[in-house]
């Protein structure tokens, strides 16, 4: 293990619950009935509690998208070819892709990071972290080594530290890297036992008729690589990517400093349960923006016992569905901060319940 990561498993603490019995007291002296604003007000406690502050400040935001290719490409698992990976690179750094729409909508600062594009990638607005040009095709080699799977966390983790320095008090996650859902897929597959056929889906959009195709790739991978379920780097490094890997780590390096991160949608989720089974009061930090459509998604959100706040039948990626979820946070901190309570406000109160 890393130092880096050594050291940032080792400050990561569960929330702050004491802070959480305030605020709850507080909410309910606000002009509403108790529990009115329903999930706005588990919000407003959790990331209470993830800041250890009353009052918790969670602009601005912050989002990093890792981009890495998959050998698995080549298996033809994807509708798009390997190249779009880098072309997207460069949508990104022109803003012109989603997540650039509704990254300066919320007013965040974003950060694009190849930790493993295929070709050399070459301009500025690009953080250079390559561990290697695209992982091993998991058909017939092991995805990446574990020193890559470690060197890639620690990319991550060092760029939510740098997110953290910028002033970004929330961070957004996302990933760019072609044939991804399939590496999600066998990581999720691997995890829990469970049949691939329920853990696919179509990705960028393949043919109901090639969804068989990419079933059978993943069942030779599973058989091939032989990862430890109960080895989560195991899984990460034989099946899984550079880009999910980064993730899992800007999740842990988020938590070790207290910042509240939203999960977007399959892979972020997938990311998710490997930084999870590396250190679990990590899930404590995590907030899940949005249910996409992917099928594995809602069994990767079941194994975490989580529900996301939208379901708006996306299926992209890049931190979109995570970015949309911000400004709900943002009114969960604003309604506790600045809403009147019923003696500021002269409003008679309820029955006590
Ligand atoms: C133009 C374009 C932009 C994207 N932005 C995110 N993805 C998403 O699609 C890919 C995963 O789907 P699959 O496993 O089927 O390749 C990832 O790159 C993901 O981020 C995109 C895909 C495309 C084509
Ligand atoms: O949910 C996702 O993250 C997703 C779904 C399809 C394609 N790319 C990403």
């Amino acid at each position: 293990m890393s130092s880096t990561l050594e050291h940032t498993l080792a400050r990561i603490r569960g929330r702050d619950r004491h802070i959480g019995d305030r605020v709850r007291t507080h909410l309910d002296t606000l002009t509403k009935p108790p529990g009115s604003l329903g999930r706005l007000e588990a919000l407003a406690i959790e990331l209470a509690e993830i800041r250890g502050e009353a009052f918790p400040d969670i602009t601005p935001p912050g989002v990093l998208v890792f981009a890495a290719d998959h050998g698995v490409a080549a298996e033809g698992v994807s509708a798009f070819p390997q190249e779009v990976t880098a072309q997207m690179v460069a949508n990104f750094v022109n803003q012109g892709a989603a997540i650039n729409v509704f990254a300066s909508q919320i007013g965040a600062r974003l950060e694009v990071v190849d930790v493993g594009v295929a070709s050399e990638l070459s301009g500025e607005g690009i953080v250079h972290a390559k561990v290697r040009p695209g992982t091993g095709n998991i058909v017939e080699a092991d995805a990446m080594t574990r020193d890559e799977g470690m060197q890639a966390i620690d990319v991550g983790i060092r760029a939510s530290q740098r997110m953290i320095v910028a002033g970004c008090r929330c961070l957004v996650v996302g990933e760019m890297g072609i044939a991804n859902t399939t590496a999600s897929s066998a990581v999720l597959a691997a995890l829990t036992g469970q049949e691939v056929r329920g853990l696919i889906g179509r990705g960028t959009g393949i043919a109901e008729a090639r969804l068989a195709h990419k079933a059978a790739v993943i069942e030779r991978a599973l058989a091939a690589r032989q990862a430890k379920a109960d080895d989560a780097l195991d899984v990460l490094c034989k099946l899984g990517g550079l880009e999910i890997a980064a993730m899992s780590g800007a999740y842990l390096g988020a938590a070790a400093q207290r910042m509240p991160v939203i999960v977007d949608g399959f892979i972020a989720t997938v990311a998710a349960m490997i930084a999870c089974r590396l250190c679990p009061s990590v899930r404590d930090y995590l907030i899940f923006g949005h249910r996409s459509q992917e099928p594995g998604h809602g069994v990767a959100l079941d194994t975490l016992d989580a529900s996301p706040l939208l379901d708006l039948d996306l299926r992209l990626g890049e931190g979109s569905g995570a970015a949309l979820a911000y400004p709900l946070l943002v009114s969960a901190t604003r309604m506790l901060a600045d809403m009147a309570t019923f003696a500021s406000a002269g409003i008679a109160g309820g029955e006590v319940r």
